[in-house]
């Protein structure tokens, strides 16, 4: 038995053990498990490189990632002994009588983030299964990465970047460059393209394969299915687990209407082998507008059929008004308050769409090549044993039951990610499964995902990207708030020629002065709202962000200048001067 950095060690457990330079100081830990992260400040004392398990774990620091590599300046073995206590009276890793501490089904961004950190982190003898690799999922295919980096973000995201380059050939044309030869701007060469993509997926698939191998998870290839409370089949092999992890994700839904079966959903999209020339897409979530602006900038005429009367529901009103403004003015074609009513097949392999309005007006666009429909996605509950495990499922989503652990009602079965009803994103699942972790093998009884303040952006064109409250959510509960927005054309656009404009929006809580939602549309929101949400995230005031001196000439310094508010909401009356609250009246107008 021996005390190390606050961790209790016992057991054994091989390490390879090795110094880095960090800051010019000798840092001396263990690698290859993890097993010296403190259970209490799991990353303490380490460098940024040997904290990231995604690099440590598997040396994939020489894969391109961005973290600074680690200098290993000496490498020796040592063995070590590991014990986790146990956490939140749930769970220790001493498996007894079970094959496994953890048995995870499903190894996308929340399973695999579970099932390596309860492993490399927490000592837990952990495995995993998961259905076989394909870029189109279904009852009988997946693959290690899952949703996100498979068939959602990362596609998307190499898509999105790619699209974008159309702005800038257009823009650079403003700046001086010139092109060769016919004058004509670069082409896509789409197969080539795709072929990229798609190699990349399998390399990333790869990725995930080792991550959890270096993590000492073991993986089986095939369908989990849940027999009790600690037995599962993986393709007909049972299996015990002192705790069995549900992490198998959602899945596109399409609405049930006449020809839903000629329709795609976005596995589909992601992996056309020709850029489509018509595009007709249904919904206007983040799916939609993100695919309807992948296409629109490589080319295709897309047209976007949404039942509300702005897109992007449940953002901020004036925000989805500018966005549903700059998407018109890049030339996609909207068509607010139309639902879908039947998709057919023409005999040149066409397709039709009829969509009828509030008014019962009926449209119909023919000549379409896909029709994507975005509606949304529903938990993968189906045939996961759940039923005969007695694991409860909210009956209007399908979504499994958990608590604010992420622990169903039956006690030795979690659930993470969009397989529950809570946020459905990838980080926002990895934050699930750290915390399950913590909480199951970590000694961290208590520990529990924070969904307060949770930045997202969506990666159409122009992107937005928004964390806190709306105007409209803000109002009603915060009664009194004062809204500060800026708008004007990014420097890119001025020479460039481009006519989008960017949009920036803060609104304050004028009672306590602190910001309380933060939004941005335009070039780079993303990178930039992730600082803004450090700042949200500790309780910033305008006060605060006025001291800030700004990056000039840059977009985000708006944020740090915006002195006047657009305007200021009360619904509350103002405080009443009374003789009893004299300190009341000396307050002085807030100056911003
Ligand atoms: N960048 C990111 O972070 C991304 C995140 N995601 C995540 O994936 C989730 C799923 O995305 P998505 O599929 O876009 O889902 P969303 O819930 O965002 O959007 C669904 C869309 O389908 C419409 N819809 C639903 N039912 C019907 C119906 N019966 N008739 C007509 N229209 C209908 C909705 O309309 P209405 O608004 O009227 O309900 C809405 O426009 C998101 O919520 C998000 O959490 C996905 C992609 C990217
Ligand atoms: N921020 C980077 C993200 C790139 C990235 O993280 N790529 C991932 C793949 S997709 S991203 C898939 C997602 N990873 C993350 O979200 C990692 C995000 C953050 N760095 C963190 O550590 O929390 C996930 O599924 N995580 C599960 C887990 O970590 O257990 C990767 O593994 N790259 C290796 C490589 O390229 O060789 C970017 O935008 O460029």
């Amino acid at each position: 038995m021996m005390e190390m950095a606050g961790l209790t060690l016992h057991g054994l457990a091989t390490v390879t053990s090795h110094r880095l330079r960090s800051r010019g100081a000798l840092l001396h830990s263990c690698r290859a498990t993890g097993i010296l992260q403190s259970s209490l400040r799991p990353f303490a004392g380490f460098s940024p490189c040997q904290a990231n398990p995604l690099c440590s774990a598997t040396g994939l620091q020489a894969a391109g990632r961005s973290h600074r590599p680690c200098r290993l300046e000496q490498a020796t073995r040592c063995q070590v002994q590991v014990r986790a206590a146990s956490g939140n009276g749930a769970s220790s890793h001493d498996s007894g009588h079970y094959d496994y501490d953890l048995f995870t089904i499903g190894a996308g961004s929340g399973g695999v983030r579970a099932s390596r950190f309860a492993a490399s982190n927490y000592g837990a003898k952990v495995a995993i299964c998961e259905l076989p690799f394909a870029r189109v999922s279904s009852d009988k295919l997946g693959g290690a990465g899952g949703t996100c980096v498979l068939r959602g973000c990362v596609p998307k995201k190499l898509m999105v970047i790619g699209g974008e380059f159309s702005d800038s050939f257009r823009d650079s044309m403003g700046f001086g460059w010139e092109t060769l030869g016919n004058g004509q701007l670069p082409q896509v060469a789409w197969e080539r393209f795709m072929e990229k993509k798609n190699k990349e997926l399998e390399r990333l698939n790869g990725v995930y394969m080792k991550l959890l191998d270096g993590a000492g998870v073991e993986y089986f290839e095939g369908r989990g299915k849940i027999i009790d409370a600690h037995t599962l089949e993986v393709d007909g092999k049972r299996f015990t687990a002192k705790n069995i992890l549900i992490a198998v994700g959602a899945r596109a839904w399409r609405l049930p209407i006449e020809g839903t079966e000629l329709t795609m959903t976005s596995d589909e999209i992601l992996d056309l082998e020709k850029l489509p020339r018509k595009l007709a897409i249904i919904g206007s979530g983040y799916i939609a507008l993100e695919f309807a602006s992948i296409y629109n900038n490589y080319g295709s005429d897309v047209h976007v059929f949404f039942r509300q009367e702005l897109p992007l529901r449940g953002f901020d009103e004036e925000c989805r008004q500018f966005m549903n403004d700059q998407y018109a003015l890049r030339g996609l074609n909207l068509h607010p308050t139309h639902s879908p009513t039947k998709v057919a097949k023409g005999e040149d392999g066409k397709l039709t769409l009829w969509t009828k309005d509030r008014s019962g007006k009926e449209t119909v666009t023919e000549g379409i090549d896909h029709v994507l429909m975005a509606t949304g996605r529903k938990p993968n509950t189906r045939n996961l044993g759940l039923e005969d495990a007695g694991v409860d499922i909210e009956e209007s989503s399908g979504a499994i039951k958990v608590d604010e652990y992420s622990r169903t009602n039956v006690p030795s079965i979690w659930a993470i990610g969009d397989v529950t009803d809570r946020i459905a994103l990838t980080p926002v699942a990895l934050m699930e499964g750290m915390a399950f972790a913590k909480n199951a093998f970590g000694g961290e009884s208590g520990a529990k995902p924070d969904y307060e303040n949770v930045a997202s952006a969506v990666f159409s064109s122009p992107p937005l990207a928004s964390v806190g409250l709306t105007e409209e959510g803000a109002l009603a509960e915060y009664g009194n708030i004062d809204v500060f927005t800026s708008s004007f054309r990014p420097m890119k656009a001025t020479i460039g020629g481009g006519e989008g404009k960017a949009f920036m929006k803060l609104i304050v809580a004028s009672d306590s002065d602190k910001v309380i939602g933060v939004h941005m549309i335009g070039p780079d929101c993303a990178e930039i709202m992730q600082g803004m949400a450090v700042a949200v995230k500790m309780g910033v005031t305008k006060q605060q962000l006025d001291t800030v001196v700004g990056i000039h000439p840059s977009s985000a310094e708006e944020f740090v200048t915006m002195r006047s508010p657009a305007r200021q909401l009360r619904e509350k009356p103002e405080p009443q001067k009374t003789e009893k609250e004299p300190e009341l009246a000396a307050v002085p107008p807030k100056p911003y």
